[in-house]
C-alpha cells in the first residue's frame, strides 16, 4: 500500500516538476484526486545559482582601495601585509600539492614591479621564507617610499637575495623554481609594458610552460578590465585576485584564488561585489570552475551548492568536481528527497 502510494506520489511529482532556467525549479500544483487526497501545495523554489565570482573594474578597484584607506582608516601597510600573506598562502597551497619530497626545499622566484603589486610580492616572499621556502626577489625599479625600503630590508634580514634584474641563467634554470610569482603590475597597469618589464614579461612568457607562474591580482601586461587585448600571450597557471577578481579574470583559464580578507561588508555592498566564503582562518579561497550543467546534473549541482551554503562549508570543496560518482550520489539524493517529500505528504494527509 505504502509502496503504491509512494510510486503514485513519485509519478505525480515527476510530472509536475518543470525546470525553467538552470538553478530554478518551479513545482506546479499537483492535484491528487480521490478520498483522502488533497491539493498539494504549490511551491516555487529558487535554488541559488552556483557560486559565480563577481568582478571589479580597474576604476572600482582603485576607488575601493582609496576608500578602505580613508573611511575604515586602514593603512597601506596593513592591507599590503594581509594581501601579501594571502599570496604566500596561495603559493604554498599549489607548491605543496606538487612538492616531490619534504626533503626538497621549494625555491620561489618573486618578481616585483614598481607599485603596490610589487609590495605584495615583497611581503609574500617574507612569509614564504617563514613557511620554510627559499626565495629570491627580482626588484628592478625600487620604490623610495619608506614602507618599501622597510619591506626590502625585512626580506634581506630573512636571507632573501634582492636582485636588480632577472638571473642571467633564468632560461636554463626556470624549471628549478617551484613557482615564479608575477608581482609586477596590478590594477593600475595601463598601456604597453615599458622597459625593463617588457623584456622580463617576454622571458616569463617563454618560461610559463616549464615553470609554475602565479600572478598577483592581475596577470601582468593584461588590460585590467579586458584581459590580454594587447595579444601579448602571457598566461600564468595560477591567479590570486585580491579583494575581488578584476574584469580580466573572466578570460583567465587556470587555477583561481581570491584573497584579501579585510573588506567590511558595507563596502562589499557599495561596490556591488561578493566576498567569497573563506574557510576557517584561511586568507584565501580557491574558486573552482563550475561547468554548465543541464538536466538532472543541473538539479543536483544546485542541490549540492544549496547544501554547502546551508552547512556553511565552501561549495568549492563539495563533491561537485567528482563527476564520476555523480550518478550514484544523485540516485541516493533522489531516494532521500522522495522519502522526505513522501513523509511530508503523509503528514499533510493526516492533518486533513
Ligand atoms: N585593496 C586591495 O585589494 C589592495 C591592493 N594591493 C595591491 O595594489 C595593487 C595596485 O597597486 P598600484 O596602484 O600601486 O599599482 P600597480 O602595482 O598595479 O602598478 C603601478 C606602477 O606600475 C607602473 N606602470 C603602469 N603601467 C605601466 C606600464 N605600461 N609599463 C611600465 N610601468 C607601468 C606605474 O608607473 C606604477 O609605478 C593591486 O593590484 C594589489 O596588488 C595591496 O597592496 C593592498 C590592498
Ligand atoms: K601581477
Amino acid at each position: 500500500m505504502i509502496a503504491s502510494a509512494r510510486s503514485l506520489f513519485r509519478s505525480i511529482t515527476i510530472r509536475t516538476s518543470i525546470k525553467f532556467v538552470a538553478g530554478t525549479e518551479a513545482r506546479l500544483p499537483g492535484l491528487l484526486i480521490g478520498s483522502g487526497f488533497a491539493v498539494l501545495c504549490s511551491t516555487l523554489k529558487t535554488t541559488p545559482a552556483m557560486t559565480e565570482p563577481t568582478y571589479l573594474s580597474a576604476a572600482a578597484a582603485a576607488a575601493l582601495d582609496a576608500e578602505l584607506m580613508s573611511e575604515p582608516g586602514f593603512t597601506l601597510e596593513q592591507l599590503m601585509e594581509l594581501a601579501g600573506l594571502a599570496v604566500a598562502e596561495a603559493v604554498y597551497t599549489v607548491v605543496e600539492e606538487r612538492r616531490p619530497s619534504p626533503q626538497i626545499k621549494p625555491k620561489i622566484l618573486v618578481i616585483c614591479g614598481p607599485g603596490n603589486n610589487g609590495g605584495d610580492g615583497l611581503v609574500a616572499a617574507r612569509h614564504l621564507v617563514l613557511f620554510g621556502y627559499e626565495c629570491v626577489i627580482v626588484y628592478p625599479k625600487r620604490s623610495s617610499k619608506q614602507h618599501f625600503v622597510n619591506l626590502q630590508k625585512q626580506c634581506e634580514d630573512m636571507g632573501i637575495a634582492v636582485l636588480n634584474g632577472m638571473p642571467d641563467d633564468f632560461e636554463d634554470r626556470s624549471g628549478e623554481y617551484a613557482a615564479i610569482v608575477d608581482s609586477i603590475f596590478g590594477f593600475s597597469f595601463h598601456g604597453e609594458p615599458r622597459v625593463p618589464f617588457d623584456s622580463i614579461l617576454l622571458r616569463l612568457k617563454k618560461a610559463q610552460d616549464s615553470a609554475l607562474v602565479v600572478s598577483v591580482d592581475v596577470p601582468s601586461g593584461w588590460d585590467v578590465d579586458e584581459g590580454d587585448v594587447g595579444g601579448f600571450g602571457f598566461s600564468p597557471q595560477v591567479l590570486i585576485s585580491l579583494t575581488a577578481p578584476k574584469g580580466c579574470a573572466k578570460k583567465f583559464k587556470g587555477r583561481h584564488f581570491v584573497g584579501g580578507r579585510f573588506v567590511p561588508p558595507y563596502l562589499e555592498e557599495k561596490y556591488q561585489f561578493r566576498m567569497p566564503k573563506y574557510p576557517g582562518t584561511s586568507q584565501v579561497v580557491e574558486l573552482k570552475r563550475v561547468p554548465k550543467y543541464t538536466g538532472w546534473e543541473a538539479e543536483y549541482a544546485a542541490y549540492l551548492a544549496e547544501k554547502a551554503t546551508a552547512e556553511q562549508s565552501t561549495p568549492q570543496k563539495t563533491s561537485l568536481v567528482e563527476e564520476e560518482s555523480w550518478e550514484a550520489q544523485y540516485a541516493a539524493y533522489l531516494q532521500e528527497k522522495e522519502a522526505t517529500e513522501f513523509a511530508s505528504y503523509e503528514a499533510r494527509n493526516e492533518e486533513l
